[in-house]
């Protein structure tokens, strides 16, 4: 059974190298709709895969990250980054270009991270993160499966080299929620919410 949540930001980027000229050689910016999609052969005990309201907690918040924020590449031009990190309090530094293939890649692999980190409280069983998809526009997206988010053939992406800047962090409900996840840090999962 597979279910999908919604999410949902808005963003602004350059993606370097890319044929597209708009894209390649200026800041600009799309309202971004995340797929989340999970999956699992067991219901828990409300007869659900995994109840949409767990993933408005951590999921939510990690994705909502890149809301109102510039995302940077951090091999980009280095005077470029640094007057973007200077006059713009949310941004968050990637190790990859902010692509949308990239973006299902990296928020394929934190959500998988705050999968394996939370504990389940209502009978939930191997609740598995299926695929991340990315609408950048209305008519264009990205999915990305396990498979791509861990792909040697793309480039091996880190957690660790994801950086969330000090606005970002102090917005979430825990700012060393990050820390936490990239340490392997548990969280239990409310019994209700
Ligand atoms: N495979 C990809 N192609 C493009 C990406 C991408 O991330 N992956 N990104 C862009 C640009 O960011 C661009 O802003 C979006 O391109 P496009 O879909 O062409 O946008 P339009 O709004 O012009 O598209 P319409 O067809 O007019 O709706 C480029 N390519």
């Amino acid at each position: 059974m597979l279910i999908r949540k919604l999410f949902k930001f808005e963003n602004a980027h350059i993606v370097r190298d890319c044929t597209t000229q708009r894209c390649s050689e200026n800041i600009h910016g799309h309202s971004y709709k995340i797929e989340v999609l999970l999956e699992s052969n067991y219901l828990d005990a409300g007869q659900m895969v995994y109840d949409f309201g767990l993933t408005k907690r951590v999921i939510k918040e990690l994705i909502d990250s890149f809301d109102h924020a510039i995302t940077l590449w951090s091999k980009d031009d280095t005077k470029y980054v640094e007057a973007m990190k200077t006059y713009s309090n949310r941004w968050v530094e990637l190790p990859v270009s902010p692509s949308a293939e990239q973006f299902s890649r990296v928020i394929y692999l934190m959500v998988e991270r705050v999968l394996a980190c939370t504990d389940m409280q209502n009978g939930e069983r191997e609740v598995k993160l299926h695929s991340i998809i990315v609408h950048e526009t209305d008519t264009g997206y990205a999915q990305g499966f396990k498979e791509d988010a861990h792909s040697e053939l793309m480039g091996t992406i880190k957690l660790e080299d994801i950086v969330f800047s000090p606005q970002v962090q102090k917005e979430w409900s825990d700012s060393a929620l990050w820390e936490k996840l990239l340490n392997h840090i548990h969280i239990k999962n409310p019994k209700k919410v």
